[in-house]
């Protein structure tokens, strides 16, 4: 991702690439550079590390890696915090998914969620994918589970009594299932279920130039954003 970015900023009429850094660089090169904006996909692992980093060098953050958290984003926003009372201001904008095909599969099932019994996720990706669930499939099953509980709906009926491993992750009550296979590059599926009916979501990324339009929108907008931002759909105004 960090090389299909950089080729991306390099091609966009209205941004410069000023600098690029790796594993085991400074993070603070990217603000001797003259950075106003940096992009991490990186691990999840280092990723919040670096974000904090950049808030102290008062560069803005677009992050597209997995693995953050409400304890993790929380003290993001602490942070972001306390630079904003010294007169810094600084905008993180962090997206599960930066593809609008994701983007609109998550906001649309967000809004199908109320209205179902059943619903479970199935996330596809290719085998060099470190983490499971995907962050895509955490962040929507988080949604639908916000919308349930807004809707006074319950659990998803299930009667399962043994074999529970084979029923995926619990994420916030909702089920999610991890494909690991080769071919793949990154998809999802939300399915819903009535009596009588269902309803199923699907979203594919091909290549990642499909993050593209979305990551360059991000640097574009997160300049004038200060304190977090989660998720495309609200830079997006699909929220
Ligand atoms: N939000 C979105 O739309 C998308 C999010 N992602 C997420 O982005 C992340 C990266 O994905 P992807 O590019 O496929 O993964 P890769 O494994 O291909 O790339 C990760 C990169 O991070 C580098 N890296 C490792 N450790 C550090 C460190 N300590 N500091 C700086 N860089 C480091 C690696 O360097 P080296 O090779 O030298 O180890 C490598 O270049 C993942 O979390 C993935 O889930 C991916 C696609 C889309
Ligand atoms: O690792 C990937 O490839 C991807 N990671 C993100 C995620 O975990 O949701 C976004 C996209 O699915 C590609």
């Amino acid at each position: 991702m960090g090389a299909t970015v950089c080729a991306a900023v390099e091609a966009a009429p209205d941004m410069e690439l000023v600098a690029r850094i790796d594993a085991g660089d400074d993070v603070a090169q990217v603000a001797a550079a003259g950075a106003q904006v940096a992009v991490d996909f990186t691990v999840p692992a280092v990723t919040e590390d670096n974000v904090h980093a950049l808030i102290d060098l008062g560069v803005h953050a677009v992050v597209g890696t997995t693995g953050w958290t409400d304890v993790s984003r929380g003290r993001l926003v602490a942070h972001l915090g306390r630079k904003a009372t010294e007169g810094t201001s600084v905008g993180v904008l962090i997206a599960p998914n930066f593809g609008l095909s994701a983007v609109l599969a998550m906001t649309f099932a967000a809004k199908a969620a109320r209205y179902f019994e059943s619903a479970e996720v199935i996330e596809l990706h290719h085998p060099n994918k470190v983490d499971a669930p995907s962050g895509t499939a955490t962040h929507t099953a988080g949604a639908i589970a916000k919308a349930r509980a807004e809707a006074g709906l319950g659990a998803s009926p299930d009667a399962t009594e043994s074999g529970w491993e084979a029923r995926g992750a619990d994420v916030d009550g909702v089920r999610v299932h991890a494909v690991r296979l080769r071919g793949l590059v990154a998809h999802e599926e939300i399915l819903f279920g009535n009596e009588g009916e269902q309803l199923i979501i699907r979203q594919d990324s091909f290549d990642r130039v499909s993050f593209m339009p979305g990551v360059l929108l991000g640097i574009r907008e997160v300049v004038s954003r200060p304190g977090l931002t989660v998720g495309l759909e609200n830079v997006m105004d699909l929220s």
